[in-house]
């Protein structure tokens, strides 16, 4: 299969058009693109690793690629900037790896992104908007965004995507990327696809694909950033439910059940939120795709295991702590979120999946209420 694939690998772009400064550096030797992620969690260290590998090989692009470190001191009384920069590994998130000697790790936020005109966002969501406000007035005018950050805020005014925080924030556009990218194994390079999902710049979004395609990361783009978003977000609450499954023994056909009404919820939230969305997005990597490994191998489905498991008796704070070392869970407090607009707009009634997931991870109901509420289905989706 690899042999075919890598004919597809995109080109650099031939011609660009010259009104559009991100661009134009494309093609421009001395005004090469740089990169800078932010956040090295397990995925952010992986995709600094994908990215690296590509920067070196495109000549459009300036080697070096920033990660920001959230700093933190290890056990061992290091910096763990200092260990990745001394060793080339991500010794907490991604131990085992190497990232690249092209990537650089730096724990100030303002010197990681300063030079940069690429940005790839992707921390837990609930650190985004603190991120966000300390890089106003921060980032080159010329900058573009990416989020890989599968999660989404709500404000007074509604809910808001992590994509739309970092355009409203900090007045860029953003991009996203998500699929079935389970991180420990792109690490080790096993084949996976990938969805982008751009506004209106197709020339912007084949850049993107350039920066992160290689023969073991497909990486497609289409014209639907909140459909993309919506689906790497919700799909994270179905996780949750599929883990309550197999914490109760309950088999497959109740997981795949459990899969396939969350996806229809997926769908019916997504458009009921964007009329824009679009019915194919749901059958890219970002979306069926997504759910189902997530459902099979992620974190949110681990966690969620052990909390049925556990009958409820430990929290998912404590159970995400013992078991995930420092890696964050987005399900739980998704959950939450999405229960959230669901109650301001009166659609609880609409979404028995969703609502229950959010109903048993805050303790109000138990685990095994994960297949009562079939009852509550609606018929008409
Ligand atoms: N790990 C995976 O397999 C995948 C993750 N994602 C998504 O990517 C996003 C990031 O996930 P990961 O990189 O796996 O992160 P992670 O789950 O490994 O989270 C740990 C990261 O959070 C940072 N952190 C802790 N406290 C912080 C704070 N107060 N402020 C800022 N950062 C802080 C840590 O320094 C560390 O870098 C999430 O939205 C996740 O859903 C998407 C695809 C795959
Ligand atoms: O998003 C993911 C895979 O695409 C990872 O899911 P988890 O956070 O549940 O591990």
């Amino acid at each position: 299969m690899a042999p075919a694939l890598e004919a597809q690998v995109p080109q650099e772009a031939e011609s660009v058009p010259q009104n559009n400064n991100f661009l134009n550096s494309a093609n421009d030797a001395t005004h090469r693109s740089r990169v800078t992620v932010i956040g090295s969690g397990n995925w952010g260290s992986v995709a600094s690793k994908l990215i690296a590998s590509n920067t070196l090989r495109l000549a459009s692009f300036h080697d070096e690629v920033r990660m920001w470190v959230y700093e933190e001191t290890l056990p061992s009384g290091e910096k763990l900037t200092d260990v990745i920069n001394r060793t080339n590994e991500n010794v907490k998130y991604l131990p085992g790896i190497k990232l690249g000697k092209n990537v650089i790790a730096d724990p100030d936020l303002e010197n990681a992104v300063r030079d940069s005109n690429m940005l790839v966002f992707v921390t837990p969501h609930q650190f985004m908007e603190g991120i966000c406000k300390r890089l106003v007035g921060k980032i080159r005018e010329d900058a573009e965004g990416i989020s890989l950050v599968k999660g989404m805020e709500v404000k007074m005014e509604g809910p808001c995507m992590i994509s739309s925080l970092i355009s409203e924030q900090l007045g860029i556009n953003c991009s996203v990327l998500m699929g079935a990218n389970i991180a420990n194994e792109i690490a080790v390079e096993k084949f996976s696809e990938a969805t982008v999902g751009y506004r209106n710049n197709k020339e912007v979004a084949e850049r993107w694909v350039q920066l992160f395609y290689t023969p073991y990361f497909i990486v497609t783009a289409v014209q639907d950033v909140e459909g993309v978003e919506l689906c790497g977000t919700l799909k994270n609450v179905v996780a949750i439910a599929a883990g309550f499954v197999d914490g109760l023994e309950m088999g497959n056909n109740t997981k795949a059940a459990i899969m396939r009404l969350g996806l229809r919820e997926m769908k019916a939230f997504s458009k009921l939120l964007f009329p824009s969305v679009k019915d194919n997005t749901f059958f890219e990597s970002c979306g069926v795709a997504d759910l189902i490994t997530t459902c099979l191998g992620g974190r949110n489905r681990k966690v969620a295991e052990a909390y049925a498991k556990n009958g409820g008796k430990r929290s998912f704070d404590e159970l995400e702590a013992e078991m995930l070392q420092g890696q964050k869970l987005q399900g739980v407090s998704t959950a939450s979120e999405v229960y959230e607009v669901l109650s301001h707009r009166g659609w609880l009634e609409l979404f028995p999946l969703f609502s229950t997931v959010h109903e048993i991870s805050s303790g109000l109901l138990p685990p095994s209420a994960i297949v009562e509420y079939s009852e509550k289905l609606p018929r008409s989706f």
